[in-house]
């Protein structure tokens, strides 16, 4: 079992970058489906292992893709199978995003049910309500979600009873190939939801209002491949400055776009956190004692129910009690138990944690227990006392390029062991390949 080892104390100093947005190239590279004719070229996909499911989704319906250099190159001129599978559904939700654009291109998807998760349910009846609005036919049978339509779809006015991302995505998808106009009323406002449609348009999509709550899309006959960046991740960008906040450090972290990350930087200005933009990115410097602060997390632009664990570690260390109400996914807090295997102190009822803060953390063996708790528990052992061992990588490299080195290189004291190496480490009673702090 992989791992990794971090052991609290050190400040950080320098300038990380951040990736491509995880949430903004799954959806994009499930649009390119779309493009009957060209390719698409997809710059700033981050080598991260959803990265790699949803190029294996395409593949196995039939696309051509070769993915170098954080590109992702895609020809959907030729669709073999309309079919993606349990195997690869399962491992990552995002590869139902899907569905839309192969209903809209074939006229049929049949894909697995990508059922609940670690943080909560997470249903799908949003993207469907939106798909039968637009004429499609839809049967659930032995763990798949079927979709049918004959001709075309045909454009609506889809009201969101939840403004759900991945809903607005896929309804988004649908509609660009759609017969007429469709009108998502209560949209997701996300930025990558601007990003998707920024390459749709560049696709010959005609999608307008994206960023507002009312996103409008004339459906076009035909799209075909463009070439596209994908934005800057804000989840990345945001731990990262906690990662500066967290050890009363100052760190640049390049690429970070402010408007983006606006409840993060005024949360963390309010506890006391220097927080100066710049076109580049962000510089946060953190050299006296920070102050509670309360959040609930929220649909865009409110505080991101992504950013809620990593922000709890910090509110950990601050000098009083902050409460923290998790609006969007109703089992975001098993990090909550992992913290305090590090000596916190939280007490959690119902949808509320009430913090506490100056917990003196100290290092212990603990598990991410999905994407974003595994962060959360990085940034709590970095100022805890002695070594904290964290496992459940798989979690953490969903959506995060080698943490590890990367806070390694702004000075952290921390270190990923694969399994081979820690046998090694068993049996030459060293590591197998000589930790920072050594
Ligand atoms: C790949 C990706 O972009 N993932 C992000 C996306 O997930 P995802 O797109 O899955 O999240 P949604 O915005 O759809 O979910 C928000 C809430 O709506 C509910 N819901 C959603 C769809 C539906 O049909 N019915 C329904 O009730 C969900 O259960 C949840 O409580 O947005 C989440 C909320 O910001 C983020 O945490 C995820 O990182
Ligand atoms: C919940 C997340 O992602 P996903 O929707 O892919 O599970 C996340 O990025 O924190």
């Amino acid at each position: 079992m992989s791992k990794i080892i971090v052991r609290g104390g050190r400040k950080l100093a320098g300038r990380v970058k951040v990736n491509g947005a995880k949430n903004a190239v799954l959806p994009i590279i499930a649009a390119s489906i779309l493009a009957a004719e060209g390719e698409s070229v997809i710059h700033d996909a981050p080598p991260l292992d959803d990265v790699l499911v949803i190029n294996k989704v395409l593949e196995s319906l039939g696309l051509q893709l070769s993915y170098d250099n954080q590109s992702v190159r895609v020809n959907a001129e030729t669709i073999h199978t309309c079919e993606a599978s349990y195997e690869l559904v399962r491992k990552m939700r995002a590869s139902f995003l899907v569905m839309g654009p192969l209903l809209a291109r074939m006229g049929k998807a049949r894909i697995s049910l990508p059922g609940g998760c670690a943080i909560g349910t997470r249903p799908i009846d949003q993207h469907l309500k939106g798909f039968e609005a637009m004429g499609a036919e839809i049967e659930l049978g032995q763990g798949y979600i079927e979709a049918r339509v004959n001709n075309r779809l045909k454009g609506a006015k889809i009201y969101l009873d939840v403004a759900s991302v991945g809903a607005t995505e896929n309804i988004m998808m649908a509609a660009a190939l759609a017969e007429g106009t469709t009108v998502i009323e209560n949209a997701a406002k996300e930025p990558e939801i601007v990003d998707l449609a920024n390459y749709l348009n560049a696709m010959g999509a005609i999608v307008r209002g994206a960023g507002t709550g009312v996103i409008r899309i004339e459906g076009v006959e035909k799209m075909k491949g463009a070439v596209h960046t994908v934005i800057p991740d804000r989840i990345e960008a945001g731990t990262y400055m906690i990662a500066a906040a967290i050890t009363q450090s100052e760190l640049y972290v390049e690429g970070a776009i402010g408007d983006h990350l606006r409840p993060v930087v005024s949360k963390l200005q309010e506890m006391g956190v220097s927080v100066e933009e710049d076109e580049n990115g962000i510089m946060v410097r953190a050299d006296k004692p920070l102050r509670a602060a309360d959040i609930k997390t929220l649909p865009y632009p409110g505080f991101p129910t992504d950013m809620q664990s990593q922000m709890m570690a910090l509110q950990l260390v601050v000098d009083g009690t902050s409460l923290v109400t998790e609006t969007v996914f109703e089992n975001r807090f098993m990090h909550v138990d992992e913290f305090m295997l590090m000596n916190a102190s939280i007490k959690v009822d119902g949808r509320t944690a009430v913090v506490s803060g100056s917990n003196k953390l100290r290092g212990a063996k603990v598990c991410a227990t999905d994407l974003r708790a595994g962060a959360a528990l990085i940034l709590a052992a970095l100022v805890a006392e002695g070594e904290t061992e964290i496992t459940g990588l798989h979690h953490i490299d969903r959506g995060y390029v080698d943490i590890a080195s990367a806070l390694r290189s702004v000075g952290a004291d921390i270190y990923r062991v694969a399994p081979q190496e820690e046998q090694q480490t068993q049996e030459i009673g060293m590591f197998a390949v000589q930790p920072t702090w050594a």
